[in-house]
């Protein structure tokens, strides 16, 4: 994905932003598909809680929150990492998302309840070890039986499924939205019964 990232970003036909944006409205395309009463106006709000980390997977999160604020959605946004550190993609989107609505730090074992729909934002691609100390969130994640999408894989899975991975913790997840193509965990997640959509992003 990296690779063909860059190709796409070097050939001038696309930005890294550009898809950024494509990723988040191709969640947001998913999640109509998959919760088709979401696509419906409520006579209350629907509520997302939007989980974003430090990388481009949260900066996926961002454009996500962003999207669904104008469907007219009420969004919590949570940030786990100091938002002078995003990678610039995700700060541009951290800043628009900053002009229309609010963000708090990610605290240790956040509020689901009220919540229609949890978007986890956390870690994608860039995991590149086990996590640690995620074990509160994931755990009041799942206790509260809220919808839960992830954005490209569950945040704590390991893209390429690798052996040593298995056990790694993770956040549970309803629904993960990929992008382009599925990776190898995606195959797992389907056998354990996990919906999988993967949203073309014009690479
Ligand atoms: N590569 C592509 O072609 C595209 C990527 N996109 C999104 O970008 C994501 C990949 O973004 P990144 O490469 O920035 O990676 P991530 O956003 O998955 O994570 C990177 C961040 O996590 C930190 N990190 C890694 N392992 C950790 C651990 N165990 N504990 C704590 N922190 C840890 C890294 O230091 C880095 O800050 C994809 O999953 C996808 O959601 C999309 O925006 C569209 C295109
Ligand atoms: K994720």
């Amino acid at each position: 994905m990296r690779s063909l990232e860059r190709a796409a970003i070097a050939s001038g036909r696309i930005s890294g932003l550009d898809l950024m944006e494509r990723a988040g409205t191709g969640v947001v395309e998913a999640i109509g598909e998959a919760w088709p009463d979401f696509r419906t106006p409520a006579d209350v709000p629907r509520h997302a809680v939007v989980l974003c980390g430090p990388g481009n997977n949260g900066g996926d999160g961002f454009v996500v929150a962003r999207l669904l604020r104008r469907r007219g959605w009420k969004v919590t946004l949570y940030l786990y990492g100091d938002p002078e550190r995003l990678p610039p993609d995700a700060r541009t989107n951290h800043d628009r998302w900053r002009r229309i609505g609010t963000l708090s730090a990610l605290p240790a074992a956040p509020d689901f309840s009220t919540a229609d729909l949890v978007v986890d934002a956390l870690f994608g691609l860039g995991l590149t070890r086990p996590l640690t100390g995620f074990g509160p969130i994931f755990s009041a994640l799942a206790t509260a039986g809220r919808p839960v999408l992830a954005i490209d894989l569950p945040s704590g899975r390991d893209a390429d499924a690798l052996p040593d991975s298995v056990g790694w913790p993770s956040a549970p997840c309803s629904l993960a939205v990929t992008f382009h193509r599925e990776k190898p965990l995606h195959a797992r997640l389907r056998a354990e019964g996990i919906g999988v959509i993967v949203k073309p992003i014009g690479l």
